[in-house]
């Protein structure tokens, strides 16, 4: 069953419209990243799937029950998600239990049942014998995992993080945040998070889905989105890569520097531009190409090289040796992604 469903959801702020038209289908337990530049409405998608903000149209579907039909919808507390905020809302007088207990205030437990999953859940984040310490007697980390507690403890089925690793120390945050994949695929929870940070989609993430302008332009697993991204702002929004004008020679073959190459589909268009990540370049002693700089990375050196007239940008393993002058390129085997040109 699909945790969530979207279907051709609008709505704004005041005057303003931020979603323009956002449909999403998200399977239950996968991890959906929500990634766009600032302002483009991600933390608003949250919102409007928790109930937290009006709607203007559409209909929002959670685990096959409807919660949003246009304007009406379901309150936020009957909807069973929990929201995790950027700067964790954890209430700084109370203590992690306390925390936790404000939490589970909408479900009416005995004292007794609410007391076993405040222990049970402190024990899932890692947290057991933390209980009477205040927020600011915890790290980041620790904090971060308290407000995930507060609101595993209602046991959602889905959940919504706004940024959550923002605040969190920048060593810390892959070990933290394989930690909380780990959390959430155990506990069988469908998440959406909101991130600015590609590293964090792809540490945390099955799918992607990018946004631009009020609208998701592309979703899917994740190296499917950065291998085969469905557009320019896509390819370049996810990473860095060369744009290398093409032309076309038949419906599935185009001319590159590198010879005629077998592509899927070509567009039906005369100008055309190939994507080429650096890492689908191997860099080649020898030729007519020329090293310019390079900048070694710990993983990888980022090269910079001109061959054919223009500057490409290129990985290898290594520093090339310093008397390595001249070079060429070779193109590794890869599903090519070609795009129509700038003016297309
Ligand atoms: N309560 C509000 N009232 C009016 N406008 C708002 C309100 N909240 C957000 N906006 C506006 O709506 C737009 C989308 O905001 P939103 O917070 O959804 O963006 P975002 O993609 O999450 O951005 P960021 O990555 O910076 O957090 C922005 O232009 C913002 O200024």
């Amino acid at each position: 069953m699909n945790a969530i469903e979207i279907h051709n959801l609008q709505c704004g702020y005041q005057e303003q419209a931020i979603l323009q038209n956002v449909s999403l289908v998200l399977e239950e337990r996968k991890i959906l990243a929500l990634l766009g530049p600032s302002g483009c409405g991600k933390t608003t998608l949250l919102k409007a799937i928790s109930g937290l903000i009006p709607i203007d149209h559409g209909q929002i579907y959670l685990h096959g029950q409807q919660v949003q039909n246009g304007h009406r919808g379901l309150d936020p507390e009957e909807r069973g998600v929990g929201f995790i905020f950027q700067d964790y809302a954890l209430f700084p007088h109370m203590t992690v239990h306390d925390n936790l207990m404000f939490g589970l205030r909408p479900l009416r437990l005995k004292k007794q049942e609410a007391e076993e999953r405040i222990a049970s859940t402190l024990a899932i984040v890692g947290l057991s014998g933390m209980d009477k310490r205040y927020p600011h007697e915890l790290s980041g980390g620790q904090q971060q995992r308290v407000a995930i507690a507060r609101s595993l403890v209602c046991r959602p089925k889905l959940m919504l993080l706004d940024e959550p690793f923002s605040n969190i120390d920048s060593q810390l945050r892959i070990p933290l945040i394989r930690e909380i994949r780990e959390l959430l695929k155990s506990q069988h929870i469908t998440a959406i998070f909101v991130t600015h940070n590609k590293e964090e989609a792809f540490s945390l993430a099955d799918e992607l889905a990018v946004f631009q302008q009020g609208n998701i332009v592309q979703q899917g697993e994740a190296s499917a989105v950065y291998h085969q991204p469905a557009n320019l702002y896509v390819a370049e929004f996810l990473g860095r890569g060369n744009l290398v004008p093409v032309t076309r020679q038949s419906d599935r073959s185009v001319l590159t520097p590198w010879g005629v190459i077998p592509v899927n589909q070509v567009p039906a268009h005369a100008d055309l531009m190939m994507f080429i990540r650096p890492q689908w370049l191997e860099i080649v002693e020898g030729g007519d190409g020329r090293l310019i700089e390079q900048h070694f990375l710990g993983t990888h050196a980022h090269c910079r090289i001109h061959w054919q007239g223009m500057d490409w940008d290129a990985w290898h393993a290594d520093s090339m040796p310093i008397s390595t002058s001249a070079v060429s390129l070779r193109l590794r085997p890869h599903q090519p992604v070609i795009f129509r040109g700038k003016q297309g």
